[in-house]
């Protein structure tokens, strides 16, 4: 199994009460866009702690806030009300601090880069001190395609080109992760694959993980929590706990208890719906 590897970039400094407070804190949060004719309320009252080592999905259905939820945590929109707190900072502050790496639905890659020169890509924006092909190379490994590290983007698999995007999101080591459908494009069996891949990977590093998805096997799978969104407005309808026993295989989606919460889960969208 591959090892997690020795980080070696300078950690941000933190407030001294930071590693005491919840990882992530959202408070009373609210996000109204103003569109042609009136306003939408893309997230009404959202309330949500999250602590170190999470894995975390949002459910629900489309617009019901969730890709804008994680837009308000990488500090990419403004929030009209409530607050954000990553290790106890703003997110503008949690941003420049290089707290959180952000993994979207399309793995987004430079075509006329290398594999190895699209993870290094953020290291060099960032001017990040260190050999930073060393550690491109060790996110490769970490995602298991350090054998495609001089290839390009276009001779891989969708599902590979997500795993380098992720290997990118990882780059600077954040105590973070943002994933947004990272996984909807692919095939059902390269998707359980990588949330193989996924769990393996936050269990050696243990980063925290806010992963959006539509696929309530998926978030069961996945989460320690499943915090369940409903549009029109969006909000939070619920949080369910995930209690089924960690590692997760294949096995776990057989399990009595992994139907018992995902029918939670459909009943609380259901819910959402009526
Ligand atoms: N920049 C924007 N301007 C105006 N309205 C917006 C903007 N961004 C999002 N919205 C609206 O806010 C609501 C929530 O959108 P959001 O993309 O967060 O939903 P979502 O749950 O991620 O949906 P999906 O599952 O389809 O990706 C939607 O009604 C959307 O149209």
């Amino acid at each position: 199994m591959t090892q997690a590897p020795q980080m070696q970039i300078t950690p941000p400094v933190l407030a001294p009460d930071a590693a005491a407070a919840p990882l992530v804190s959202i408070r009373d949060l609210q996000m109204i866009f103003q569109v042609p004719g009136g306003q939408t309320v893309a997230l009404q009252d959202a309330n949500l702690s999250i602590e170190r080592g999470e894995f975390i999905s949002l459910i629900g259905p489309s617009g019901c806030g969730k890709t804008t939820l994680l837009r308000l945590l990488a500090d990419l929109v403004q929030p009209t009300g409530g607050q954000i707190l990553i290790a106890g900072q703003s997110p503008a502050a949690a941003r420049q601090n290089r707290q959180y790496g952000y993994v979207f639905q399309a793995p987004a890659l430079m075509e006329w880069r290398s594999v190895l020169a699209n993870v290094m890509l953020p290291l060099q924006v960032m001017k990040v001190p260190g050999d930073r092909q060393a550690r491109a190379r060790e996110m490769l490994r970490l995602v298991g395609l350090d054998k495609f590290e001089r290839n390009y983007p276009w001779q891989l698999s969708g599902g590979m080109q997500q795993r380098v995007s992720i290997a990118r999101a990882l780059a600077f080591d954040p105590p973070l992760l943002f994933m947004d459908e990272p996984f909807g494009a692919l095939d059902e069996i390269t998707r359980e694959k990588l949330n193989l891949e996924l769990l393996r990977l936050w269990r050696e590093t243990g980063k925290t993980v806010i992963f959006v998805t539509h696929s309530i096997p998926e978030a069961v799978f996945l989460s320690t929590r499943v915090v369940v969104m409903t549009a029109r407005p969006g909000k939070i309808e619920g949080i369910v706990d995930v209690d089924l026993p960690q590692p997760r295989s294949d096995d776990t989606r057989e399990l009595p208890r992994f139907f018992e919460i995902a029918t939670e889960i459909r009943e609380l969208l259901k819910k959402g719906h009526a």
